[in-house]
């Protein structure tokens, strides 16, 4: 691990345990995905095994459900009805209107299932996932296998550079997500507006998600150092410390 990366992941377990600050007893919970997440998953695990909190959740992938599991997170099925308190999630990137880029870990779909299905959406990262302007990460989708060639033309249409996601440890097979799907980054270098490009891609058929997540998370804790930063829409950021509860 290089000395920015140590400091990242750092960052991560900072702003994974200012979240749990926020976690209350009896709470229902959407638990996200990526190592942020993992964090803190992790932290959650410890406080309900010592017998600090009493929670259920819902987890945003298989990975993060095994996770729970090991470290103790009683589980719920998705069910009618089911709603969320609280949604914990991390986001490849985020602008200060709380607009993200999501799934560079393949989890975009349940994650915006369940995070539409909560009360309050709560994201954490690291400080270098808050961007002046979203579009440097490649943008994820989820697509349909029968759909691959058409999705990559339209892609290519509004601009993008479409790159159909691999298994890091072997190139030459194709990733899947957790329902079977194929996922494609789409490299925009700039997104200028996320909202027009959210609309675009949700036209394209055989795009099951998109990874453009407006208008759901209702803060974000942002790490930087050992400072905690609450961050929401048209509001001034403000240090975690001053929320004794969600702010
Ligand atoms: O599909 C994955 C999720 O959207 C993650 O929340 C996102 O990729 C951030 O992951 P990490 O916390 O590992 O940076």
């Amino acid at each position: 691990m290089t000395p920015d990366q140590s400091q990242q992941a750092l960052e991560k377990r900072t702003a994974a345990a200012a979240a749990l600050r926020w976690v209350r007893d009896g709470m229902l919970l959407s638990l996200g995905t990526g190592s942020t997440s993992a964090a803190f998953i992790t932290l959650l695990g410890e406080a309900v095994q010592a017998g600090q909190l009493r929670v259920q959740g819902t987890a945003t992938s298989l990975a993060s459900e095994n996770l729970a599991r090991q470290v103790g997170i009683p589980l719920v099925e998705p069910r009618r009805g089911l709603r969320f308190d609280l949604a914990v999630d991390g986001a490849d990137e985020l602008d200060a209107q709380l607009r993200l880029i999501k799934g560079g870990g393949g989890a975009l779909l349940r994650e915006k299932l369940l995070e539409t299905a909560s009360e309050y959406f709560l994201v954490i990262a690291d400080s270098t996932k808050l961007v002046p302007q979203l579009g440097r990460f490649p943008l994820p989708l989820e697509v349909v296998p029968f759909a691959l060639p058409w999705v990559l033309d339209a892609v290519e249409k509004l601009g993008g550079a479409p790159e159909v996601r691999t298994v890091k440890a072997d190139p030459n097979q194709l990733y899947r997500s957790d329902q079977n799907n194929l996922l494609v980054d789409c490299y925009f270098n700039a997104i200028p507006d996320p909202e027009r490009l959210m609309h675009q891609l949700q036209n394209i058929p055989g795009i099951v998600e998109q990874g453009l997540f407006i208008g759901l998370a209702k803060a974000a804790l942002i790490a930087n150092g050992a400072d905690v930063q609450v961050i929401r829409p048209g509001m001034a950021p403000a240090p975690a410390s001053d929320f004794a509860s969600l702010p």
